[in-house]
């Protein structure tokens, strides 16, 4: 694997009041992997990913994507950084072709649309209404908007959820076919066979802490047997009580 760092966290940490949502993180991000991101509700995976995404600021320690401190340069940031959030509503009034160019005057540096409309299959669905699309293609769309500033580093917020299996392995299609891009992929996901079988690496977190970041063969062979399968790890270490 290319190790060269797109992301650092240095015990980066998140309260919210007395919640302490990420409770010092540090972890390296390497360009080109997928990078799968494990753990129970609540554990703090989606906070952790804002973290990253500079969508909100660490209560302490620090976050640097691509050179950049997120406090520091989060225009910077947005120009390099493709996300998908979990929920699209945001879109839902628009057709998908609307969508496509309304992102596009957002940024600078854009990828060809058609392009992007192309890789993710969109051509017979750009006059339809986003809200009306099934859950698949909807998702599709999200990612189609996340591609359009052609980011070195995309962030998915668990993009195959509520999906029927058919639409989640065209996901994953596409999702490898941009690491074949050389795009570093980040998300979170609660479905273990996936985060075995795309992910290079998983990162396992606790009630805000990184457990244990490692590719799933790895993750397999840390479980007291020696062996299992991802589901193991996730009952075994994410979904662990605290000192078990
Ligand atoms: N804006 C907020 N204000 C207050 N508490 C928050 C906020 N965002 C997250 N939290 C809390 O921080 C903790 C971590 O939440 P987070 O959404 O990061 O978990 P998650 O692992 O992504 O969960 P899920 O799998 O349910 O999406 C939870 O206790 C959550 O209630």
């Amino acid at each position: 694997m290319n190790e060269q760092t797109v992301i650092e966290l240095h015990d980066a940490k998140k309260t919210y009041g007395t919640v302490q949502a990420v409770r010092g993180i540090s972890l390296n991000v390497y360009k080109g992997e997928v990078l799968g991101i494990i753990g129970a509700n609540g554990a703090g995976k989606t906070t952790t990913l804002e973290m990253m995404m500079g969508l909100i600021e660490p209560t302490s320690g620090s976050v640097s994507v691509l050179g950049h401190d997120v406090k520091k340069q989060p225009m910077e940031l947005k120009e390099k950084i493709g996300i998908q959030l979990q929920k699209t509503s945001l879109y839902d009034r628009i057709r998908v072709g609307e969508a496509i160019n309304l992102f596009q005057s957002y940024y600078k540096k854009t990828r060809d649309s058609k392009e992007i409309i192309r890789l993710l299959g969109l051509e017979p669905y750009l006059k339809q209404f986003v809200k009306k699309l099934s859950g698949g293609w909807q998702q599709r769309t999200a990612l189609a908007l996340a591609l359009i500033n052609d980011p070195e580093i995309i962030f998915l917020d668990e993009p195959t959820t509520g999906l029927d299996p058919k639409a989640r392995h065209d996901l994953w299609e596409i999702i490898l076919q941009l690491r074949g891009e050389g795009k570093t992929i980040l998300l979170s996901t609660h479905y273990m066979e996936e985060a075995n079988k795309y992910c290079d690496r998983v990162a396992v977190i606790r009630s805000g802490e990184l457990v244990a970041c490692d590719t799933p063969a790895n993750l397999i062979k840390m479980l007291p047997s020696g062996q299992g399968t991802m589901d193991d790890v996730y009952v075994e270490i994410a979904a662990a009580t605290k000192g078990a």
